[in-house]
C-alpha cells in the first residue's frame, strides 16, 4: 500500500492507496500530522510520498524522517510522467504539479485546465502532449474574506455561509456576493478563455473549497476532491524503481 502526504497551507491531507485506488483519506493539522502513527499502524504501508508547500516544523520533519518505509519527497528533482515547462521548477508548489499529473492520468492526450481552490486558487494548463505550461495563482475564498476585513477600517469578517443576493443590500451580503461572485466569474472566465484557445479543453475542479456554480460549461468540468492525492500516488508508482 502507498502512503500519500500532501501538506497544504491550511490542511494536511494524508491518504492510503492500494494500487490506483483510494482506501482512506485523513485531514490533519499541517503542524502535527497527528493521525500519521495510527495510519501506519492500521495499514501495511510499503512506500510513501510527501509534498509540502510550507516549511515543516521540527516535530513534523522528525515524524517524516522516521517513517518505517521509504519516502519520496516530491520536488524539482523528481521524475514525472509530464514535461515541466515552468521556468523556475525550484519555486513551483508541487501540489500544483501533482494535480496536473492526477488529471493527465484520468484523461491522457487531452488539453486540461486544473483549478485547485484551497488556501489559494491555482490554475494550471497541461496540453494534449503532456506538457505542463504553468498557470496562475490567486487568493482563495477565506483569504479574500480575511483580506477585506484586515486591510480596511470598517469591513467585518464575513463568512461564506449566509444570505446571498445578486446585489448586496447590506455590508454582509455585499461582501459575501462580492467574494463569491468574483470567484465564480474568475473561474468561468478562465474556463471560457482557455476553451476558446483549446476547443477540446477539459476542466478539473479540486481543492477543499467546493465550488459549484451555474454555467453552461458544466459538461466539460469534472469535480475531483482527491486529484492532488491521486497525482501523488501516480508519481510514487512512476518512481517505483528509484526509491
Ligand atoms: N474536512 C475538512 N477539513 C479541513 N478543511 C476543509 C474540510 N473540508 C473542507 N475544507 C475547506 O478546505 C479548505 C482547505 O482546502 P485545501 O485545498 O485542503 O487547502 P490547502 O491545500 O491550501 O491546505 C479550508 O479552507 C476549508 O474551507
Ligand atoms: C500557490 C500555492 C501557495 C498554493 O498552495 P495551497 O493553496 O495548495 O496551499 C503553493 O503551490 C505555493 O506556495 N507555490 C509556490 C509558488 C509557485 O508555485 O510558483
Ligand atoms: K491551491
Amino acid at each position: 500500500m502507498n502512503l500519500i502526504i500532501d501538506i497544504g497551507n491550511t490542511v494536511a491531507k494524508i491518504a492510503v492507496f492500494k494500487d490506483k485506488d483510494i482506501v482512506e483519506v485523513f485531514y490533519d493539522s499541517n503542524q502535527t500530522l497527528e493521525n500519521l502513527p495510527d495510519i501506519c499502524a492500521k495499514y501495511a504501508v510499503e512506500k510513501a510520498i510527501a509534498a509540502t508547500v510550507i516549511d515543516l516544523n521540527e516535530q513534523v520533519s522528525a515524524q517524516l524522517a522516521c517513517l518505517p518505509v521509504p519516502l519520496l519527497w516530491l520536488n524539482e528533482t523528481t521524475s514525472l510522467p509530464v514535461e515541466n515547462l515552468y521556468e523556475t521548477p525550484e519555486t513551483l508548489g508541487y501540489d500544483r504539479m501533482a494535480a496536473v499529473v492526477g488529471a493527465c492520468e484520468q484523461f491522457p492526450g487531452k488539453d486540461i485546465l486544473v483549478i485547485d481552490a484551497g488556501t489559494c486558487i491555482t490554475y494550471e494548463f497541461v496540453d494534449a502532449a503532456g506538457r505542463y505550461h504553468g498557470g496562475n495563482i490567486s487568493p482563495g475564498v477565506q483569504m479574500r474574506f480575511k483580506a477585506l476585513h484586515e486591510l480596511t477600517g470598517r469591513l467585518p469578517l464575513v463568512s461564506r455561509e449566509g444570505r446571498r443576493l445578486p446585489l448586496g443590500k447590506d455590508t454582509d451580503t455585499a461582501m459575501r456576493e462580492g467574494v463569491l461572485k468574483g470567484m465564480e466569474y474568475e473561474i468561468s472566465g478562465y474556463i471560457m478563455a482557455m476553451k476558446h484557445k483549446y476547443p477540446e479543453l477539459l476542466v478539473f475542479l479540486t481543492g477543499g473549497d467546493d465550488f459549484s456554480f451555474d454555467t453552461n460549461l458544466k459538461s466539460i468540468i469534472f469535480a475531483d476532491r482527491f486529484l492532488v492525492l491521486k497525482g501523488l500516488n501516480r508519481i510514487l508508482n512512476y518512481n517505483n524503481d528509484r526509491i
